[in-house]
């Protein structure tokens, strides 16, 4: 996922280059190895590609009929749906889904530590509402207003998709106002600027949850009912977007209820200090490592999150297994 984080800087290297260099597209892409990007150079030896494989073999084992892979399966015949689409359909499930979900936690750790003075409303909601003996479950939602606000902050104040993720392109010449746009022009959505203009969002790099708490003074009317643009607009937008909301929401509320979030301390005990502009490159660009101390909030919590814990992997036990392909074998012929 770092390599295609990478190969996802605009203007800095091949495949994205292409866009400075359009004629190099026209080159076949056997003879274009700045073509190649993530891809393998020839086909594979396997006769399908490593998604569509995973696939295959999600499709052939045995139970779990609600498993996605067997469902895009059993659509196949009647979308058409070739090999390569099978693959990108549930390949993409990694590469849209993975690197902008965790990235987004680390975002939101990021924020707990360097803004400790906004977990403490957090608390207070969370032990007056949850308590000491469960974790926060979405039934715990709409009486956790302050925690709603808080994972929106987090979308704000750090997006991971920071221009609005992949590049659009009008199919005709457009106008906005009065301006033209003409046909194929790489259009993106500025997502930063958006979050971080202080009409809508004052002091917008201060991790502020109260921004999107109903009726307080930090609130600001804003176009769009979420209160933020993070996963895109239009026809094309996430369409992991509410899984990826709710993932957010249960992972941070989750953290949030469990833990002490706090500096990391030096050899001499001096708390290390974090940047929260210390982040990488890319389109989808997360904070570069940093130290953090993470402990539970209290004994009672801690047994609870070891009872949840130990549930979760008995849950979990039915889906253990190997699969017999790996990205870095896969196209090395034996
Ligand atoms: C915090 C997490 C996530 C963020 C911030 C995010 C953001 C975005 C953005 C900005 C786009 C581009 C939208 C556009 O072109 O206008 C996008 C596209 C997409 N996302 Fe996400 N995403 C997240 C998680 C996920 C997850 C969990 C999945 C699936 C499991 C997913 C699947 C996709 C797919 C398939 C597309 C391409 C949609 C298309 O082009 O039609 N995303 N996402």
């Amino acid at each position: 996922m770092h390599r295609a984080a990478d190969l996802n800087v605009p203007g800095k290297s091949f495949p994205m280059l292409l866009e400075t260099f359009p004629l190099l597209a026209k080159v076949p892409t056997k003879y274009a190895p700045w073509k190649h990007g993530l891809g393998a150079k020839k086909g594979s030896h396997r006769g399908h590609d490593f998604f569509y494989s995973l696939a295959a073999e999600a499709n052939a084992n045995e139970g779990h009929d609600e498993c996605y892979s067997k469902h895009i399966f059993k659509e196949q015949a009647k979308f058409g749906l070739r090999p390569q689409e099978i693959s990108a359909l549930t390949g993409n499930l990694f590469g849209a889904g993975s690197d902008t979900s965790s990235s987004t936690l680390i975002t939101a750790v990021l924020a707990m530590r360097a803004f400790p003075e906004t977990l403490i409303p957090a608390w207070e909601e969370l032990d007056r509402v949850v308590g000491p003996d469960r974790s926060p479950t979405f039934d715990d939602d709409a009486d956790l207003p302050y925690m709603r606000a808080f994972v929106k902050e987090v979308f704000r104040w750090r997006s991971v998709a920071i221009i609005g993720g992949q590049p659009h392109a009008p199919i005709q010449d457009d106008y906005y106002k009065g301006w033209l746009i003409p046909k194929l022009t790489w259009v993106q959505g500025n997502v930063w600027a958006i979050h971080h203009h202080d009409r809508e969002f004052p002091e917008p790099d201060r991790f502020n949850p109260m921004r999107f708490v109903k009726d307080s003074p930090d609130a600001r009317p804003f176009p769009g009912e979420r209160g933020y643009m993070t996963f895109g607009w239009g026809r094309r937008v996430c369409s992991g977007q509410a899984l990826a909301e709710q993932g957010t929401w249960l992972t941070v509320a989750r953290l949030i209820w469990g833990f002490k979030i706090e500096a990391a301390l030096d050899a001499d005990k001096k708390p290390i200090p974090v940047d929260i502009n210390n982040y990488t490159n890319g389109l989808n660009w997360r904070p570069q490592p940093f130290k953090v101390s993470i402990t539970p909030r209290s004994e009672r919590i801690r047994q609870a999150i070891v009872r949840e814990g130990e549930q979760a992997l008995a849950n979990l036990a039915q889906y253990e297994g190997e699969t017999q392909y790996r990205m870095s074998t896969f196209y090395k012929k034996p």
